[in-house]
């Protein structure tokens, strides 16, 4: 029996996108960050960290693989419809992707985003570029983006067998240090409709894996929301303690161990195999600190599963039915539309997006 995918005739992937190649660093990060007062000597560290990398990012291939799991697990159950994957800032651009959607007749389309969180960067910013491409593209789909994510079963779930496995590597009583991508503290306050949406649903994602590891080894532990890849300049606020400080504390109060739990990401980017793999992992080592990181979601078929329960649920509710909400935590499933206000820029008015136009 298939699965009624009405109104929706695709489904689209929207991501961040990264560089394919060494000559790719450059424009990909002036694309990036055109206009947002990035001091140069960060884009210089951070053009290294790709450098270091082959020039590659992980991301396209990550997403790659996202849509043959996506594809694979609509195919088990009968939701038959297309996926396409556009980005902000590199090959397959959104505006292109949208033009080609447009071109294969597709009037209504629903929109998965590679993150997982309400904030500016992470929900508004995907919304202008959809209003942006929308604009650029004549009958381009109307299009609805899926509720945020972060606190479904099925993504706390994907994140608890993580640091399941990752503190079975480590020394008995070890702590676990949740990480996620650090933003300007302003923008925080003015994340989801109340502000602070983006800490407090760290915090949540956070308490639920506690909760859920303290269920099963028996005995509570020390853990901690953290912060990677601070970027602007240094007189702005960002979101702290960043993750090496941290380190360094646990260490000077004699924990044993420590899991780096990468809850702010939904795969293996740039920021988790430089800023934890490579550069986390070598404070921890130089502080004799033993540490293990969780895996991403990446392509976890409870994470995958989740994606797909989430275009079922919210094509029923675009027919007017009352689907069941899955969520864990204690902040209640996310809205499915944004307000017009939630999550604003800093410094800069409002602009149109596109969503349910
Ligand atoms: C909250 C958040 C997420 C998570 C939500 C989401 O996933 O969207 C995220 C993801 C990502 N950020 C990424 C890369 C970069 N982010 C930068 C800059 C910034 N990020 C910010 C926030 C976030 N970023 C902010 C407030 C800035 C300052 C400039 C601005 O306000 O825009 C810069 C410029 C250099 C630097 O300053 O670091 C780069 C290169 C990549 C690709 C990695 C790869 O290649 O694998 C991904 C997935
Ligand atoms: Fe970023």
């Amino acid at each position: 029996m298939p699965v009624d995918a009405s109104p929706y005739d695709a489904v689209l992937l929207l991501s961040f996108g990264g560089p394919e190649k060494p000559a790719d660093v450059l424009p990909f990060l002036q694309n990036v960050t055109s206009g947002r007062g990035i001091p140069d000597e960060r884009l210089r560290e951070v053009g290294e960290h790709y450098y270091a990398f082959g020039g590659k990012s992980p991301i396209n291939d990550q997403n790659r693989a996202l849509l043959a799991a996506l594809r694979a697990s609509f195919d088990e159950i009968g939701l038959d419809l297309p996926i396409y994957w556009g980005n902000r800032n590199w090959a397959p651009y959104l505006t292109d992707t949208l033009r080609e959607m447009a071109e294969d007749g597709i009037r209504r389309a629903v929109v998965i985003v590679t993150s997982a969180y309400p904030s500016y960067s992470g929900c508004r910013q995907y919304r202008e570029n959809l209003g942006d491409a929308d604009r650029q593209v004549p009958d381009a789909p109307r299009i609805d983006k899926l509720r945020h994510y972060a606190n479904h079963p099925g993504f706390v779930g994907s994140f608890v067998e993580a640091t399941a496995k990752a503190l079975d590597e480590l020394p008995e009583g070890s702590a676990i240090a949740y990480v996620t991508h650090s933003i300007p503290t302003a923008m925080n306050a003015t994340s989801g409709p109340d502000g602070n949406a983006y800490v407090d649903w760290h915090l949540d994602v956070a308490a639920e894996i506690d909760a859920e590891i303290e269920r099963r080894t028996g005995r509570p532990r020390r853990s901690d929301l953290v912060y990677c890849s601070r970027s602007g300049p240094p007189q702005v606020p960002w979101l702290e303690p960043d993750v090496n400080d941290h380190l360094e504390s646990l260490a000077a109060d004699g924990v044993p161990g420590v899991a780096v739990v990468p809850i702010g990401f939904v795969s293996d980017h740039m920021e988790v195999i430089y800023d934890l793999d490579t550069e986390a992992a070598a404070t921890a080592e130089k502080l004799h600190l033993p540490m293990a990181r969780a895996a991403t979601p990446g392509t976890d078929e409870q994470f995958v599963t989740m994606l797909r329960d989430l275009v079922v649920e919210r094509a029923a509710a675009e027919r007017g039915e009352q689907p069941a909400r899955p969520c864990a935590g204690r902040l209640g499933p996310a809205w499915d539309d944004c307000r017009h206000d939630c999550c604003p820029p800093l410094r800069r008015p409002t602009r149109p997006v596109k969503e349910s136009a």
